[in-house]
């Protein structure tokens, strides 16, 4: 039985956070925790159950939440009061309005307790004897720095801004043409500059390593995350099926 361990990755939109961190759990047959996701369906259930101009009216919201969150890298749902939000989650609409939810402190107050409860209940000896020894992959934009800073693993997973938006250009329209590309900037940059007010995703805090994914292909960044995870923790991973 290996011994638990625990990854955290951070980054700025569309640097690959959760489709690597997916990956890089799968292949290390680890719990894998979304943390956007989570700050997403707090948006939701605001949306739904409070006053959104009303930082104390959200927090109070945020802090009754019924959310269950799926940790299987496989099939990571989102569960709203019984409801399977995954989809909901990723609307315009919900995206346009996370930051402001994210950067109320009470929130994220909040969501950092329910996150270390997490990490600690997935990476914790009893567990292990239980799962063969399994552990987590967290991602987010606070991970390495104040929801999991004694992480075994930190990384900081970024790209240029120029990848990121091509990216999530042609995730959402299909193409990578500069209206398509005009009309991802809210989402992206505009997302960052927000989220960058409560967070500190730029730049790597000490001990966290940068992967910079801008010339490398998806497999590749995986690679290079899986790369960090052996020369940090020795351990060994298997070469995919
Ligand atoms: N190295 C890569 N090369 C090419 N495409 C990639 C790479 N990494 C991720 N992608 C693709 O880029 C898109 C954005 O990735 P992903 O959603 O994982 O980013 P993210 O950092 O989690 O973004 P956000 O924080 O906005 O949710 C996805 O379509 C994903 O498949
Ligand atoms: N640890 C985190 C994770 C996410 N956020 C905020 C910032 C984003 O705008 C929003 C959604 O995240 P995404 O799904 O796009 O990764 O949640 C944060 O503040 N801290």
């Amino acid at each position: 039985m290996t011994s638990p361990v625990v990854v955290a990755i951070d980054g700025p939109s569309g640097s690959g956070k959760s489709s690597v961190s997916k990956a890089v759990a799968a292949r290390l047959g680890l719990a894998y925790l979304d943390t956007g996701a989570m700050y997403r369906a707090a948006t939701v259930w605001s949306m739904e159950t409070a006053d959104l101009s009303d930082t104390v009216s959200v927090a109070t919201a945020v802090r009754a939440m019924p959310l269950v969150m799926g940790l299987d890298p496989a099939a990571p749902g989102v569960e709203l009061d019984g409801r399977d939000i995954a989809v909901t989650i990723r609307s315009t609409e919900v995206t346009a309005a996370v930051s402001k939810v994210a950067s109320n402190l009470e929130v994220r107050s909040e969501l950092k307790r329910l996150q270390r409860e997490i990490i600690e209940q997935e990476s914790s000896s009893v567990r292990a004897v239980h799962s063969g020894g399994r552990g987590i992959v967290a991602e987010g934009r606070d991970i390495t720095t104040v929801v999991a800073p004694d992480a075994d693993v930190r990384v900081l997973l970024t790209a240029s801004e120029e990848a990121r938006l091509r990216r999530r250009s042609l995730e959402v329209h299909g193409a990578a043409d500069t209206e398509a590309v005009d009309a991802t900037r809210d989402q992206v940059l505009r997302r960052d500059q927000d989220d960058a007010k409560v967070t500190q995703f730029h730049v790597a805090a000490d001990g966290v390593v940068t992967v910079d994914s801008s010339d490398l292909d998806f497999e590749q960044t995986i690679d290079a995350v899986l790369a960090v995870v052996t020369q940090v923790t020795g351990r060994e991973v298997a070469p995919s099926a």
